[in-house]
C-alpha cells in the first residue's frame, strides 16, 4: 500500500494495493500491523461506522471534545470530498485543513488522528461511507465547527448543500476556541 503525508501533522491518505481481475477487484481495507508499521496508525479501532448519503449532502464538521475519535475513512460506493480541520490552537497547523476525494474509484481512504474535525461533502448521486473510529461515540460529548467558516475557508462542490438541523448551527472557529476554553 502507499502512504502520502499531508500539512496536518497524522492525517495520511492510504492508497491500498488493488488486485483487479476479469472478476473485478480485491483489496485489503485494514491490516493492523501493515496500518500500524506503513501509516503510523497506533492507536486500536472500538467501532464502525456506515452511513449513506444522496448527492449534495455535507455531514460535518464533527469532533469529540473529551473523547476523540481517530477516523479511518473510505467509501465503498460512490465519492466524496473528505475534509480534516486542525482545531488545536496550540498547532502549528491550527486552522488549516486537507481536503481529498475519496471514492470507489480510487479506493483511497484517509486517516484523520484524534483531535481534528472531519466532514464530508457528495460528489456522487449516493455515497455509502465507511469509518473506523478509535474511540465509542458519546452523544453528550459531541461538537462541531461551522461547514463554512470563512476562517478556515473550505472549497466545497456545492453552494447550499443539505445539512442535518445540527449542522448548520455550528460555530466558527474562534468562537470555537473561546467556548472550548469557556470563555465564552
Ligand atoms: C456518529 C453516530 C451517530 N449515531 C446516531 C445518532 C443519530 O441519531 C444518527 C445520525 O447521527 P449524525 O446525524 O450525528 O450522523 P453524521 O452527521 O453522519 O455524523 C458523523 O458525521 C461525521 C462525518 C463524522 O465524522 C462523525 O463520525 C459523525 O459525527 O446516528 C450513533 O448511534 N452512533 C454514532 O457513532
Amino acid at each position: 500500500m502507499n502512504v502520502i503525508q499531508t500539512r496536518l501533522p497524522g492525517v495520511v491518505i492510504i492508497e491500498p494495493r488493488v488486485f483487479g481481475d476479469h472478476r473485478g477487484f480485491f483489496l485489503e481495507s485494514f491490516s493492523a500491523e501493515r496500518y500500524k508499521q506503513d501509516a503510523g496508525i497506533e492507536l486500536d479501532f472500538v467501532q464502525d461506522n456506515h452511513s449513506r448519503s444522496v448527492k449534495g449532502v455535507l455531514r460535518g464538521l464533527h469532533f469529540q471534545k473529551n473523547h476523540p475519535q481517530g477516523k479511518l475513512v473510505s467509501v465503498s460506493r460512490g465519492a466524496v470530498l473528505d475534509v480534516a480541520v486542525d482545531i488545536n490552537p496550540e498547532s502549528a497547523t491550527f486552522g488549516e485543513h486537507v481536503a481529498v476525494e475519496l471514492s470507489d474509484d480510487n479506493h483511497r481512504q484517509l486517516y484523520i488522528p484524534p483531535g481534528y474535525a472531519h466532514g464530508f461533502c457528495v460528489l456522487s448521486d449516493t455515497v455509502d461511507f465507511s469509518y473506523k473510529c478509535t474511540d465509542y461515540y458519546y452523544p453528550e460529548d459531541e461538537a462541531g465547527l461551522a461547514w463554512n467558516c470563512p476562517e478556515v475557508g473550505i472549497e466545497w462542490p456545492v453552494e447550499t448543500p443539505a445539512l442535518s438541523e445540527k449542522d448548520q448551527h455550528y460555530p466558527g472557529l474562534s468562537e470555537l476556541v473561546n467556548q472550548l476554553k469557556g470563555t465564552s
